[in-house]
């Protein structure tokens, strides 16, 4: 079904994704005047924003190397500091991450965390049911009346002590195919935030929360500038006062973390902190030097928090959001709870505990657990090491961080499993998404658009760079390509996957974009297109 939703002066957006029962509530006339005036506004700046990304790409591409911006020295070296960070985000020590569906939406609500990250992001497949409900859920949420009953009769509501909510919009790169305005398809970020905002922002400040949202995948200061205009554009448009919607910026790109000080302070009258988005960092250093033969990094598994160019983004991030009152948030263990084998599931727990000891040591003011299995394990750590709310007064004056620290390939090898599993990881993920669900366990870990975008990078950078060799001097090469893909499906179990019927699809998709000449941006832009 095709609609056009009017009843509101000029041509409103149209409509191309199926109304079914229960949207028209958020897609209401008003709502969508919104989404046209946040268009018209400010949708040339982001489109001139992502040139310029890949501008930037191209001379990186070319030799050059990111480092900290000559132009922005006095900024950098001057002291200044963000605005106070309101009562309710005062104590963040354990953020839980999910998709915008109802029961997860519950369960995290409820699950003891302080926060709720509900995410438009990394895991969730941005399908217009999924991006629809999800904005009705929780609109439901904000109002307290939320709840489910599931098909096997399991009951679901809120209890009287809930996380405080965020939501992260998708990136600056996504569009938003079902809407668009002037025949142009509007922003992924603005319609998903902009949805939100129009629905909950009076009910929020009411309670003397404003709405609260994380900004994932930014990779300049400029981009930060653009959030800020559409914030405050938006408070004003719907009678909040300035600096009512808080962020917190997600500190996921490489060039981004030699932008913080700068990124602070575009947003400084409503940025409450960085976070450490340790998988899209990871993305984006492979991504970033994607022709650079000598940063090519050993395969995934080798790649920890505690080898030295992650380990100096993560320290340089709470010294830079200290110094500016702002906290400095750690980020996601990979590994989550394996229900039916107790040996591995402890093996798993010690690395998410040895990982939050690690943050909290390090002076970070809270973290993010994937899954309420984990939550135990971090308010541990972090309780054991930051009696109070914060640690804000761990100034980590002597992290001494050079642009080297941050841009050096740590030592590694690539092993046949390694391949093969960033294959397996790629085909089951995608294979997932394009059925509509944006995370999923794999081998006992989280993948999400992030954790996936690692085995799809590492794939394209090993396979166009000539003369590397897995650890048994196997050539590395499209022939070993070939066989690990076309192994795939006899691999994989025969039922009950995500996604099982698009595994197909999947295969020929990562194919494609391994041996494509150029590295795609994001795996998502192309898997969008195929998305109802
Ligand atoms: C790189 C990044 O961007 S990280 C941020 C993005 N990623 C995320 O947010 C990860 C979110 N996590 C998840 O989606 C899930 O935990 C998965 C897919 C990894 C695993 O999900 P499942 O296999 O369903 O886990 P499992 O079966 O153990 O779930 C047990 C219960 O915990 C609930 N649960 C699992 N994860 C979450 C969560 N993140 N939030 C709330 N509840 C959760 C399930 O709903 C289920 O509830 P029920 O007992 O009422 O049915
Ligand atoms: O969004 C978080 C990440 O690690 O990526
Ligand atoms: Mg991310």
């Amino acid at each position: 079904m095709v609609a056009m939703l009017n009843g509101h002066p000029g041509p409103s957006p149209t409509i191309t994704g199926a109304i079914k029962p229960g949207h028209e509530r958020v897609l209401t006339p008003a709502a969508l005047d919104l989404l046209q005036d946040l268009h018209r506004r400010f949708d040339g700046r982001r489109r001139a924003l992502l040139d310029a990304r890949d501008q930037r790409q191209a001379r990186f591409d070319a030799g050059e190397l990111p480092d900290f911006l000559p132009q922005t020295r006095a900024l950098r070296e001057a002291d200044w500091t963000v605005a106070p960070i309101p009562a309710a985000l005062a104590d963040r020590r354990t953020e839980i991450t999910g998709p915008v569906d109802r029961k997860m939406i519950i369960n995290a609500l409820n699950s003891g965390a302080k926060v709720f990250m509900a995410d438009f992001e990394d895991s969730t497949a941005p399908t217009w049911d999924n991006l629809i409900e999800g904005q009705a859920n929780l609109a439901d949420a904000v109002a307290g009346t939320i709840s489910l009953v599931t098909a096997e009769g399991k009951a679901y509501a809120l209890k009287p002590q809930t996380a405080v909510l965020m939501v992260r919009p998708r990136g600056w790169h996504l569009d938003e195919k079902h809407v668009q305005v002037d025949g142009q398809a509007m922003s992924g970020s603005l319609f998903d935030f902009g949805l939100f905002a129009f629905h909950n922002a009076a009910a929020l400040h009411a309670r003397d929360r404003g709405p609260y949202f994380y900004l994932p995948k930014l990779q300049s200061h400029h981009e930060a500038a653009l959030w800020e205009e559409v914030l405050a554009h938006t408070e004003h448009a719907l009678g909040l006062p300035p600096g009512t919607m808080k962020v917190t910026v997600l500190i996921e790109t490489l060039p981004a973390v030699f932008e913080m000080d700068e990124i602070l302070h575009a947003l400084k009258s409503r940025i409450t902190g960085l976070n450490c988005g340790r998988w899209d960092y990871i993305f984006s250093y492979i991504k970033t030097f994607r022709a650079h033969r000598d940063r090519i990094l050993p395969e995934r598994g080798q790649v920890g928090m505690t080898v030295p160019f992650l380990k100096a983004y993560s320290e340089l991030l709470v010294r830079t959001c200290h110094r500016r009152g702002a906290f400095a948030m750690g980020g996601m263990a990979a590994q989550i709870p394996i229900a039916d084998d107790p040996e591995a599931n402890e093996a798993a727990m010690a690395r998410v505990r040895a990982d939050k000891k690690r943050e909290a040591g390090a002076g970070h003011d809270g973290t993010w657990v994937a899954h309420p299995g984990l939550l135990a394990v971090a308010v541990a750590e972090f309780d054991a090491a930051m009696p109070g709310p914060n640690q804000l007064d761990v100034r980590r004056e002597d992290v001494r961080v050079t642009r080297d620290d941050l841009i050096t390939a740590p030592a590694g090898t690539i092993t046949r499993a390694g391949f093969q599993a960033n294959v397996d990881v790629c085909v089951r993920y995608l294979a997932a998404w394009l059925d509509g669900l944006g995370c999923v366990p794999i081998h006992h870990l989280m993948e999400d658009a992030a954790t996936a975008e690692i085995s799809r990078a590492q794939l394209w950078q090993w396979l166009h760079h000539s003369g590397l060799s897995l650890e048994d001097s196997t050539p590395i090469d499209f022939a070993l390509f070939q066989a690990v893909l076309t192994g795939t499906e006899d691999r994989l179990p025969k039922a009950g996957l995500p996604g099982q019927d698009r595994v197909r699809e999947a295969i020929a998709m990562l194919d494609a974009l391994t041996r494509a000449r150029t590295l795609a941006d994001f795996l998502t832009v192309p898997a969008y297109e195929r998305l109802p």
